[in-house]
């Protein structure tokens, strides 16, 4: 599903450059549910934004179900995004003036999906979430909880096979917490979504298939159901 091979990211500054990553080679398959941790700056976000396309290596190349999105122009990185990846991120990005309907309905509407499809879709995406009474809220009346289970939702409107989550559950207590990681791990289980989930919180690691360790900008440890890989 993912083949980083070599890949690095190198930012240059004022001061001069700065390697966040160096020469990562990382397979994940089809169906896994991947967490990657690491200290602070280690690069994990790096990574992930490099998987989902928002941002280009420096070296390397990177594929995604198929597609060398290293070698994509910024548009077609921009269709590929919005077309095949959920982003859920640590403070959810849900744009507080529309309701949670119409925040989940974003990406169907810029995808051109037809007005009455995208009403019954979102219904169906906001039941599976848990929040079908919801939809006329706005997300400054929801808990914590419920607005990271929008921004799920919103992810899943495409229908996407990979969901990268930055800290999913780090604004959250540990209920909400628990409840996102249940959720994500069941999407990953009954839908075969790929999933891979930056975060703090060994806890939720440990719902991964497979932990990736970072520090320094390259991948140190693999550890697969308490297996040491490297
Ligand atoms: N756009 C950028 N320009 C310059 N340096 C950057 C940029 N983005 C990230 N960095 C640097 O790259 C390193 C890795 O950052 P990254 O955000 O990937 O770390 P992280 O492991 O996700 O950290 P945290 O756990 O604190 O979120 C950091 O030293 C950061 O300052």
């Amino acid at each position: 599903m993912i083949i980083l091979d070599k890949v690095s990211k190198v930012f240059q500054l004022e001061a001069g450059s700065y390697t966040a990553l160096k020469e990562n080679s990382i397979h994940i398959r089809k169906g896994e549910f991947i967490a990657i941790m690491g200290p602070s700056g280690s690069g994990k976000s790096t990574l992930l934004q490099l998987i989902g396309g928002l941002d280009l290596p420096s070296y390397g190349s990177i594929t995604v179900d198929g597609v060398e999105i290293s070698k994509l122009n910024e548009i077609e990185r921009t269709i590929f995004r919005r077309t095949r990846v959920g982003f859920v991120f640590q403070n959810y990005q849900l744009l507080p003036m529309m309701t949670v309907a119409e925040n989940v309905s974003l990406s169907l509407a810029a995808n051109k999906t037809p007005k009455a499809d995208i009403k019954t879709k979102v219904q169906r995406l906001l039941q599976d979430v848990n929040l079908a009474d919801k939809e006329n809220h706005f997300p400054a009346q929801l808990s914590g909880g419920q607005q990271q289970r929008v921004a799920i939702a919103r992810a899943l409107a495409m229908k996407p096979k990979l969901i990268l989550a930055d800290e999913p559950t780090g604004n959250l207590d540990q209920k909400n917490g628990k409840d996102v990681l249940q959720l994500l791990s069941r999407l990953n289980k009954e839908e075969q979504i790929t999933i891979v989930m930056v975060t703090h919180d060994r806890q939720a690691a440990e719902k991964a298939d497979r932990i990736i360790t970072i520090q320094d900008g390259e991948v140190v440890q693999e550890r697969l159901e308490g297996v040491e890989l490297r």
